[in-house]
C-alpha cells in the first residue's frame, strides 16, 4: 500500500529536512497539501471587497458606451484645422453630458459641449475653452477662435469602447475583488458578482500561562495577544473565523478544541505549544487527531512549526455548526449559499481540515502567519496566486545575519530626500516583542544563503500594506 502520510509526502521533497526546512520547501509543500474552494455565491456589489471571483467576466457593454468628450469645450471637425493657421468657428449648439446634441453640424461650426457628454455626428476633435477666444458672432451669435497649435486633429475625444468593449474579457477568475475591481463591475452595470464562499478558519490559543483581556493578572501568565493579532489577520484576509478563545494545556479540553474546530472550519490555527515544552500535550492531541509534521524551520523568527491535517468529527458534531456561516446572509438572492452543517462537500477537503500549529512567542505567531499560513489561505480562498512585491531598501546599520535560514526583521522604511529607500531595524528583535512589530512597516527579508550585511548595503523588504 502507498504511504500518503505527510510525513513520507515531505519526505520525498528535494533536500527535506524536517528539523532545517527551507522556507521555500515548506511554501511549496504548503501548495501541494491544500485546494482551493469551489462553492460559489452570489454577493451584492457593495459587499464584495475582498472576495474571489469564481468566474471570468465577460463585459456585456461597451464603456464608454458612447464616443465622449474628454473636456468642456467646444467640439468640431478636426480636419478642419490647417498647420500655421488660426481656425474661426460658429458655435450653433449645446451637448451637455446626458443630453446629447442631435441637429446638423456644417463645416465651419462647433458644438459647445461639456465632458462625458456624446460627440455630436461627425464631430471627432474638442478644444477646452481655456484654449479659445469667444466673442459675439454675426447675428448674435457666438464665434470661437482657436489659435495655431492649440489642439490636434482627434484629441480630448474617448472612443467608444476604450475602456472595454462588449464581448471582451473584464475580469478573470480568481481575481481578489479590490475597489478597482469592484468599479470595473459597477461601470459594466453588474448588481451582484459571483464569488467562491469564503475560506472558514478556526483559531485557538493553547497554554496554562495565556490569559484573556478581562481576566485577573497572576503571577507567571500573560495575557493572549495571538488570538487578536491572527483574528486580526484572518480579518483583513477576508476569512470567516471562528475563535474558540484561549484553550489550557489539557488533553480532554485539548482534543475538544480541536474536534469543534475541524467540524466547523476549513482550515485551523493554533499558536503554543509546538516546541518541546515537556507540559505541552498540544503535539500529542494533534497527532492523535490527524496527519501532522513537526518542522523546525530554518528561518527566524519561528522556527517551530506544525502541519497537518485534522480528521472531521462525524455529520453530528458538525450540524451544531450551522450558525457560524455567516455566508447566506452575505449572498443576494439566496443562490447557492449554504450552511456546512447541510453541505459538507464545500469544504476544501470534506474529511479533514488542514492545521497550522504556529510557535507561541508573538512575533513568530505574526511571522509564520505572514510568510507561510497567508499565502497557503490565499490558495485555499482560490485566489491568484501573487508573491509579495519585494522593495529594495538600503539599510541604515549594519545586520547580523546567519547564513542557513531565513531571517524576517522588523523594519522601518523610510524615503530619503533624494527619493531613495532606506529601512532601520525597529527596535528590539526578540520574538517575544510586539512593539517593535507595531513600529516596523515591513519585514527586511535576509535571504537563506545570507550572510552579514553592511550599513548601506540594499536589502529586500516585505511592506506590510494590505497584509495588517
Ligand atoms: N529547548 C528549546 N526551547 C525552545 C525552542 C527550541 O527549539 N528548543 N524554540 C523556541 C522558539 S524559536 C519558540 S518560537 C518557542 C515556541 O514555543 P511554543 O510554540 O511551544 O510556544 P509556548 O512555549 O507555548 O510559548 C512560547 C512563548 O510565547 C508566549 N505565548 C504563547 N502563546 C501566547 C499568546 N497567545 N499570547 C501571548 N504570548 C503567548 C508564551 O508565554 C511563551 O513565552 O519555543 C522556544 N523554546
Ligand atoms: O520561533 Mo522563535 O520566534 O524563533 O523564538
Amino acid at each position: 500500500m502507498t504511504d500518503t502520510s505527510l510525513a513520507h509526502i515531505a519526505a520525498a521533497l528535494p533536500g527535506y529536512d524536517a528539523q532545517a526546512l527551507h522556507v521555500d520547501t515548506a511554501l511549496a509543500f504548503l501548495q501541494t497539501l491544500t485546494q482551493p474552494v469551489t462553492h460559489a455565491v452570489n454577493v451584492p456589489l457593495a459587499q464584495a471587497l475582498g472576495r474571489v471571483l469564481a468566474d471570468d467576466v465577460v463585459s456585456p457593454i461597451s464603456v464608454p458606451p458612447h464616443d465622449n468628450s474628454a473636456m468642456d469645450g467646444f467640439a468640431f471637425r478636426g480636419a478642419e484645422l490647417a498647420p500655421g493657421q488660426p481656425l474661426a468657428l460658429r458655435v450653433v449648439g449645446t451637448a451637455l453630458a446626458g443630453a446629447a446634441w442631435r441637429g446638423a453640424v456644417a463645416p465651419g461650426e462647433c458644438v459647445k459641449i461639456t465632458t462625458g457628454a456624446v460627440m455630436p455626428e461627425g464631430l471627432d476633435t474638442v478644444v477646452p475653452h481655456e484654449h479659445v477666444r469667444q466673442e459675439a458672432g454675426p447675428e448674435g451669435g457666438e464665434q470661437i477662435h482657436i489659435a495655431p497649435g492649440a489642439v490636434r486633429p482627434g484629441d480630448n475625444r474617448r472612443l467608444r469602447g476604450e475602456d472595454l468593449l462588449a464581448g471582451q474579457p473584464a475580469l478573470q477568475k480568481a481575481e481578489l475583488l479590490a475597489p478597482a475591481a469592484i468599479g470595473l463591475l459597477a461601470s459594466l452595470g453588474f448588481t451582484e458578482v459571483r464569488v467562491l464562499r469564503r475560506l472558514r478558519v478556526a483559531y485557538f490559543s493553547t497554554g496554562d500561562e495565556i490569559l484573556s483581556p478581562g481576566d485577573a493578572p497572576r503571577e507567571g501568565a500573560v495575557y493572549d495577544s495571538n488570538r487578536y493579532t491572527v483574528t486580526a489577520l484572518l480579518a483583513r484576509l477576508g476569512c470567516e473565523v471562528i475563535d474558540l478563545g484561549v484553550v489550557p494545556d489539557n488533553p480532554e479540553r485539548l482534543a475538544a478544541a480541536f474536534r469543534t474546530a475541524a467540524a466547523r472550519a476549513d482550515a485551523i490555527i493554533t499558536s503554543g505549544g509546538v516546541s518541546t515544552g515537556e507540559a505541552d500535550h498540544t503535539k500529542a492531541v494533534m497527532r492523535s487527531l490527524g496527519d501532522v509534521v513537526f518542522w523546525g524551520l530554518a528561518q527566524r523568527p519561528g522556527r517551530p512549526m506544525a502541519v497537518g491535517r485534522i480528521r472531521r468529527a462525524p455529520l453530528e458534531h458538525a450540524a451544531s455548526s450551522s450558525a457560524f456561516s455567516n455566508e447566506s446572509t452575505a449572498s443576494a438572492g439566496g443562490t447557492g449559499a449554504s450552511s456546512y452543517s447541510t453541505d459538507s462537500k464545500h469544504h476544501a477537503d470534506a474529511g479533514t481540515a488542514v492545521l497550522f500549529g504556529l510557535p507561541g512567542n508573538p512575533v513568530a505567531t505574526m511571522v509564520t502567519f505572514i510568510t507561510l499560513v497567508r499565502p497557503t489561505l490565499l490558495r485555499m480562498m482560490g485566489a491568484r496566486a501573487t508573491p509579495p512585491v519585494l522593495l529594495r531598501a538600503a539599510s541604515e546599520s549594519a545586520l547580523r545575519k546567519k547564513p542557513g535560514r531565513t531571517e524576517y526583521q522588523r523594519g522601518v522604511v523610510t524615503q530619503r530626500v533624494d527619493g531613495r529607500l532606506s529601512v532601520r531595524a525597529a527596535g528590539q528583535q526578540g520574538s517575544g516583542v510586539l512593539s517593535s512589530m507595531v513600529q516596523a512597516n515591513g519585514l527586511i527579508v535576509l535571504a537563506h544563503a545570507q550572510g552579514d550585511v553592511a550599513a548601506g548595503d540594499d536589502v529586500s523588504v516585505m511592506m506590510f500594506d494590505g497584509v495588517m
